[in-house]
């Protein structure tokens, strides 16, 4: 410590980290929601902050967007920091009729197109999941405030944009949503023996092309926080 990544001093991150991917989602979050907070990465711009939320240590990090980003930030915080536990918090595209934009979304699985988990070497594909525990005491904390929510499979994608739309193809199989980085957290939680789960907000209906506003995505999205918020004050 230092990592090439991350500048925090050992000890600087409390043993649950929520990341966003974006790192103004992480100020926000510090900003608004912790007591005590403190700076502790702004190497890259990808902010990190530690405080307490209902008296209890939280650390908010930003990962950056798609598995690689999500790699390196989770696998220097898990192998190096000490965390215990990553909880997602991201925006995501929708692809199921019943899910509109605002509600949230539970990644249960993560499927992708990455090729991440290949370094593993397994004989056969890897099922990326989140931690039980975690996703129990979420959906019960999100349910408790009114949220709609669904728990499920999500698609992990490296494409943002594609020239082929994934969309119908993963719709089939009952995928909920498509995002960026739950499978390369699922990977990294796996391989340490730590604890992860992705908790997601519709911010665009990709049957429907309804869409969020940049800064909706930033800081719109406040129940979505305060569930992962309670859900890391509740352990
Ligand atoms: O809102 P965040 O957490 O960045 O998540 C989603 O938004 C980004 C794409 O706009 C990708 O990172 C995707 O996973
Ligand atoms: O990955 C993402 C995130 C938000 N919206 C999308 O359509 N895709």
């Amino acid at each position: 410590m230092p990592t090439p990544h991350i500048e925090a001093r050992e000890g600087a991150y409390a043993p649950t980290v929520l990341m966003p991917g974006d790192p103004l989602r992480a100020k926000f979050i510090a900003e608004h929601f912790l007591t005590d907070a403190v700076q502790v990465n702004g190497i890259r711009g990808m902010l990190g902050y530690t405080g307490k939320y209902r008296g209890v240590p939280v650390s908010v990090q930003g990962s950056g967007m798609g598995c690689p980003s999500m790699g390196i930030y989770s696998y220097e915080l898990f192998h190096f920091y000490g965390v215990e536990r990553i909880i997602r918090i991201g925006t995501t595209g929708s692809i199921q009729e019943n899910l509109h934009i605002g509600d949230l979304v539970i990644a249960l699985g993560a499927c992708s197109n990455s090729n991440y988990a290949a370094q593993y070497q397994l004989p056969g594909a890897f099922a990326p999941i989140a931690s039980f525990p975690l996703v129990r005491r979420a959906e019960e904390i999100a349910r408790q405030k009114g949220c709609h929510v669904a728990v499920g499979n999500v698609a992990s994608n490296d494409t943002f944009y594609d020239d082929i739309s994934p969309v119908e193809a993963w719709r089939k199989m009952g995928v909920l949503a498509l995002e960026m980085e739950s499978l390369a957290l699922y990977c990294n939680a796996a391989r340490c023996g730590k604890e992860a789960m992705t908790l997601l907000t519709v911010s665009d209906e990709l049957l429907t092309h309804k869409a969020t506003t940049p800064v909706e995505r930033q800081t719109a999205f406040t129940a979505m926080m305060e569930v992962a918020l309670e859900t890391a004050a509740s352990l």
